[in-house]
């Protein structure tokens, strides 16, 4: 498995995870994590099922807000704030941090609309500064050639890869700082993966990146830092190319090398 280099890791923090604690009701899902997040660098996150992968990024972008009886406790710095303090405005905290699902999730509307749908919940803007800003984000989730000749047509008809590169772009419009993309290929073909993840290594240069995914090979492709999680737990993050070749945890050693799954 050929590992992507460690330079350049020793970056800035765009989010700061520190001693963060999660519960759904009394089943406590996350203990006591701890985890930089450097700017524009891709984080991947890997471990078994049911490790907390999922739970840590809905944390990242509060989806857990909606539910009651889930609740975090510890802090999720971004510019020095604690974004799970119940004074942020979550409207504010879903522009900076966008997410991306498992399966594609286009709203059963136009291409164009698609887009424009989210921009104006957080932007007014005029309709030539619209359509510029929709084709930037098609340009930049690599799919505005596939689709600038069928802006007004319903996006139910791209196919699953088109449709998750235009999820991609409906997150990137509204100009992220950072993107959790959760299992971002599990539904896709090969092809449509391999798109995806030279997107991702492209995004990197203007966003922060965080991608669960039960492939390793895919961790090894895209990431520049790993983190294992087991049973609620972090249990070592490392530069991609030293988690997967040398790692410093047995328990690590032994997930890597398909003992656990
Ligand atoms: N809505 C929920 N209510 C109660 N417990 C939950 C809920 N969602 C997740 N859990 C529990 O929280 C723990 C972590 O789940 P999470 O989905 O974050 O794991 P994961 O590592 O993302 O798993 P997978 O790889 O299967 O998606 C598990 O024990 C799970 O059963």
């Amino acid at each position: 498995m050929q590992a992507r280099s460690s330079a350049a890791i020793n970056q800035a923090s765009r989010i700061s995870v520190r001693n963060l604690d999660f519960f759904y009701g009394a089943n406590k899902a996350l203990k006591g994590v701890n985890l930089e997040l450097p700017d524009r660098q891709v984080t991947g996150m890997i471990g078994p099922s049911g490790c907390g992968k999922s739970t840590l990024l809905r944390v990242l972008n509060r989806m857990y807000s909606l539910y009651p009886g889930q609740r975090a406790e510890g802090e999720v710095l971004m510019e020095g704030r604690n974004m799970i303090a119940p004074d942020v405005d979550l409207n504010e905290l879903r522009s900076k941090v966008g997410m991306v699902f498992q399966k594609p999730t286009p709203f059963p509307m136009t291409i164009y609309e698609n887009i424009a749908f989210g921009i104006r919940l957080h932007e007014k803007l005029s309709k030539s500064q619209m359509d510029d800003r929709i084709e930037w984000a098609l340009s930049r989730a690599a799919i505005w050639g596939e689709v600038k000749d069928r802006l007004q047509s319903s996006a139910m008809g791209l196919s699953g890869g088109q449709q998750q590169r235009l999820c991609i772009a409906r997150t990137i419009a509204v100009r992220p700082e950072v993107i959790l993309f959760d299992e971002p290929t599990s539904a896709l073909d090969p092809i449509s993966t391999l798109k995806i993840e030279e997107l991702i290594d492209e995004l990197k240069r203007d966003f922060t990146i965080c991608i669960v995914t039960h492939n390793m090979q895919q961790a090894a492709r895209c990431a520049d830092q790993v983190a294992f999680f087991y049973l609620g737990e972090l249990v070592e993050v490392a530069p991609a190319a030293q988690l997967f070749t040398a790692p410093r945890e047995k328990r690590t050693q032994e997930y890597i090398t398909g003992r656990f799954g």
